[in-house]
């Protein structure tokens, strides 16, 4: 099985129903593009959005708990978001590794509970800008690699982000070759561990934009992206899924 080719946009805590047109638009714009595309709303909006999307693009959670239920207040069970019509869920985020101080040992707990509710785990790396400049980029995405994707992920369940935190709404990107020393460690690293690890889907993220799209599809071992900001809008989102479409 070849790498997936996937188009995600991250919402983050941008939205109310009334930006549920901005799929509309996409459906009706790209009504069958080249590549997966993927949009993870605020959780207020994964329901409705699924139900309108009625199976055209995948729908998931920027977020789970690593327990499926219990006292947790102002969290979310991965079987609520598959409940919910989710499909995936993003985990390890830099802004939820930041905000909320969640660690490698978390985000693995939580890709767990993604596979357990049938979900996608989309695991989040990435090097902080401090870290590149000491050089410690390498280092920091295999101990990020080794202690946030678990055991139990293969090409089916898990696809990898790697996203510098110092291009994430920045407008800054990293050379296309600092991206594919990235993404070929990466690579290696998956490879060495699971048995199809040349087939989990790769993406980076961090300030792709329409302009920018088609040579960063253009990187080995680039299979998508993760897109925030410009995954907001359609007529910003649309020519990045058929940049990736024609890649
Ligand atoms: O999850 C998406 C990333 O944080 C990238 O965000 P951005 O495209 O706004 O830089």
């Amino acid at each position: 099985m070849a790498p997936r080719k996937l188009a995600a946009g991250n919402w983050k805590m941008n939205g109310t129903l009334a930006a549920l047109a901005e799929i509309d638009q996409i459906l009706t714009e790209y009504p069958a593009p080249g590549c997966e595309v993927l949009i993870c709303p605020p959780a207020t909006l994964v329901q409705p959005m699924a139900a309108r999307a009625e199976g055209r693009l995948a729908v998931g959670g920027q977020d789970c708990h690593a327990k499926m239920s219990g006292a947790h207040t102002g969290d979310i069970a991965a079987t609520q978001l598959k409940d919910a019509g989710a499909s995936h869920v993003i985990v390890g985020h830099s802004e939820r590794r930041t905000d909320h101080a969640e660690t490698d040992a978390q985000v693995s707990a939580k890709s767990v509970a993604a596979h357990e509710a049938g979900l996608v785990a989309v695991i989040c790396v990435g090097e902080t800008e401090a870290q590149r400049d000491g050089g410690e980029t390498l280092d920091i995405i295999s101990a990020q690699l080794a202690g946030s994707v678990p055991d139990c992920a293969t090409a089916s369940n898990t696809v990898i982000a790697y996203e510098p935190v110092w291009a994430i709404g920045t407008g800054r990107t990293p050379t296309s070759e600092q991206i594919a020393e990235v993404h070929a460690l990466i690579r290696d690293r998956l490879v060495a561990r699971f048995d199809d690890g040349a087939d989990i889907a790769l993406l980076y993220g961090g300030s792709v934009k329409p302009g920018n799209a088609a040579e960063i599809f253009a990187i080995a071992h680039v299979d998508g992206a993760l897109v925030g900001g410009a995954s907001l809008k359609a007529a910003d989102f649309g020519p990045i899924i058929a940049a990736l479409s024609a890649a």
